[in-house]
């Protein structure tokens, strides 16, 4: 049932408090502000949660369709956690997808932890037009929100590094503001790292969701027939994309062809490609 799924996604149980702290605010956050838009999450329940047949890698997933009026086509929420030789990967993630009644951007947020003192940081509201085409859009999201202080904030903090993805469709898919940060802290150093998530990171991941759910979610402004079409293409593509290059080596290198076939299946579903 969905509660079980729910109350072992909230458990973030691989992680340590400042990480789970900061998903379980935000996943709250999400819950009292859009939950009476949010449909119960109905993912079979191999999928909620999910496992390699060695036990050394697992996974959970918890996605909500958004209902009218609202904006919300769906979020999802997952954790990630593999033992590996090199030590534990954990990723937990947290994105909001608005559907083609608005073309305000949408939220992504995920920390990718290759060991205590290791963290890639994305967090974006990643832009849904073209924003040279549109320069009135970049104002509205980026400028006026001034969500460029936040990357900036960040870049103040030593031990913060900016991230090339491998992938240069995900570097262009993301906004000109977005927080794409390597944080590496000196071996052992798993206080210090976790100081940064509990007073930096967790502090900026909840103002830029609080600008994503004011100003997108709730603040979306209304398209006409033809953008729709012109939108719905474009949130297409991009989630494939996002689909492919995120999980198309991962998941069955992590987890084995069959349960990463099974998951990116049920995912694809969902995403209605
Ligand atoms: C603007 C939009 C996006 C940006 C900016 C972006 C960034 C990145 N994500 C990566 C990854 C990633 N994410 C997830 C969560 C997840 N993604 C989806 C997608 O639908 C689902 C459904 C789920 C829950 C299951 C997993 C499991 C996973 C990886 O294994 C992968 C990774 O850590 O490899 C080291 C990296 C790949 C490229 C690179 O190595 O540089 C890169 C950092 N990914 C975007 O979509």
């Amino acid at each position: 049932d969905d509660d079980g799924g729910r109350k072992m996604f909230m458990e973030f149980p691989y992680v340590s408090a400042p990480y789970r702290d900061l998903m379980v605010d935000l996943v709250s956050t999400m819950e009292s502000r859009l939950g009476p838009y949010l449909l119960p999450c109905t993912l079979p329940p191999d999928v909620q949660y999910y496992h390699n047949r060695t036990n050394t890698a697992f996974g959970t997933l918890h996605i909500r369709s958004g209902i009218k009026p609202s904006h919300i086509d769906f979020v999802f929420g997952s954790w990630l956690h593999c033992k590996l030789p090199s030590g534990a990967l954990n990723i937990t993630s947290l994105s909001a997808y608005l559907s083609p009644s608005t073309d305000a951007p949408n939220f992504l947020i995920e920390l990718i932890q290759s060991s205590p003192t290791s963290l890639v940081l994305i967090l974006d509201l990643p832009p849904r037009k073209d924003l040279v085409l549109h320069p009135d859009y970049l104002q509205t999201f980026y400028e006026d929100t001034q969500l460029d202080k936040y990357r900036k904030q960040l870049d103040k903090i030593p031990e913060v590094r900016p991230y090339y993805s491998s992938s240069l469709y995900i570097r262009c898919s993301v906004s000109p503001t977005a927080i794409l940060v390597c944080i590496e802290t000196e071996p052992g150093r798993t206080e210090r790292m976790e100081e940064i998530v509990r007073d930096h990171v967790s502090v900026i991941a909840k103002e830029v969701f609080g600008v994503w759910l004011d100003h997108c979610a709730c603040g979306g402004r209304e398209v006409g027939e033809t953008d729709r079409a012109r939108l719905a293409k474009r949130d297409l593509m991009f989630k494939s994309k996002s689909i492919e290059i995120d999980l198309g080596s991962s998941l069955p290198r992590l987890f084995g062809e069959e349960v990463a076939t099974r998951v990116s299946g049920v995912i694809r579903d969902v995403f209605n490609i």
